[in-house]
Order: structure tokens, then C-alpha cells, then sequence
């Protein structure tokens, strides 16, 4: 007799920002270490969090960075994950979209979730334990971040 399937949970939808010191002319990525749950503990993540009922991804993502690190930020372009909606997954019970992001307002603070901050240069962003899920976006990043039009050597570098 095979065994009954399993019961399909509903995938909810995580918003996180990859937080640059510039957006037009990056040079450094903010990482995040969370402090729970234990599982993941200690690892290196993407500042953001679930999106809750009633709310755009949007409103949670502002809401979650004023929480997490209590700054105020403008958003840059989204980063176009592998899944339908270009969601990244993020094992089987979540999935999460990411955008590019500027702080405009405060300086990042590890005030809840985390504690401790990291900016990585673009050489630096393998330095840090990611979590398993956020490996395949860093490297995303690192190219997305490498071929910004301003982290391009401009004519004067050249002369
Ligand atoms: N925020 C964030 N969560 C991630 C990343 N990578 C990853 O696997 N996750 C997982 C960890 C959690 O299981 C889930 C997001 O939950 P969360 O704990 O950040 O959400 P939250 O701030 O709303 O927390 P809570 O209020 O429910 O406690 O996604 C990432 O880069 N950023």
C-alpha cells in the first residue's frame, strides 16, 4: 500500500533588500546575522522578513527595514529570482523577492532579528556564512552589482 501523499502547505512570501551603499555605483552589499530561530542562527542573510496578511510586498519590506535596522530606504531595481513572479526559493515553505536598495534616512542598526551588521565589498561577499538559500542571489548580485552602468570604469580611468 503506498503511503498517503503529503498534505501541500501554502508557500508565503518573504520581501528582502540588498542593501548598497550607492545604487547607482555600488561598492558594498549590507549583510545581516540573524539571531533565531536556532537553525539559523548565526547565519548571514538579507535584511527583510515575512510579508503579513493585508499588506503589498512593498509596505512590508519598508516596515521590515525601519523595524530590523530603523532606517528609511529607497528601492532600486527588483532582483529577478528563478521561480514564477521571479521569487527566490527559500526551501519549501517560503519564497522571497528581492530588490536593490539605497538608505536615505538613519544609519543601520542590528535593532531586532540580528546581531550584527556587515557591509561586504563586491570582493568580500563570499566572506560571511551565508544562508544555504541566499547563496545562488548573492551570486546573482555579484554580477548584477559588478555590471551597474556607474561600477563601470569611466573614461578617465582609462587615460
Ligand atoms: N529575511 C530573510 N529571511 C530569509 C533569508 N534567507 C532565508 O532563508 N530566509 C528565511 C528565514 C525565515 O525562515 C524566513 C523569513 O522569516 P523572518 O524571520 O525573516 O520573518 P519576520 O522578520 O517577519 O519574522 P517573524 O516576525 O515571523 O518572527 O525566510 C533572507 O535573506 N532574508
Amino acid at each position: 500500500m503506498s503511503s498517503p501523499a503529503p498534505i501541500p502547505h501554502p508557500v508565503r512570501l518573504v520581501v528582502g533588500a540588498a542593501v548598497v551603499d550607492d545604487l547607482e555605483r555600488p561598492t558594498r552589499l549590507l549583510s545581516a546575522r540573524r539571531t533565531e530561530p536556532s537553525a539559523l542562527a548565526g547565519g548571514w542573510e538579507l535584511p527583510g522578513g515575512k510579508v503579513d496578511d493585508g499588506e503589498s510586498p512593498l509596505f512590508a519590506l519598508h516596515r521590515e527595514l525601519r523595524e530590523e535596522l530603523g532606517v528609511t530606504v529607497r528601492l532600486g531595481p527588483h532582483v529577478p529570482g528563478p521561480q514564477p513572479g521571479s521569487t527566490w526559493p527559500l526551501g519549501d515553505r517560503y519564497e522571497m523577492l528581492v530588490w536593490l536598495a539605497e538608505v536615505v534616512e538613519g544609519t543601520p542598526e542590528p535593532i531586532e532579528d540580528h546581531d550584527e551588521l556587515r557591509w561586504l565589498g563586491l570582493d568580500e561577499l563570499g566572506s560571511v556564512g551565508w544562508l544555504p538559500a541566499d547563496l545562488p542571489i548573492v551570486e546573482t548580485l555579484e554580477s548584477m552589482l559588478r555590471d551597474r552602468p556607474g561600477t563601470h570604469p569611466g573614461p578617465e580611468r582609462h587615460a
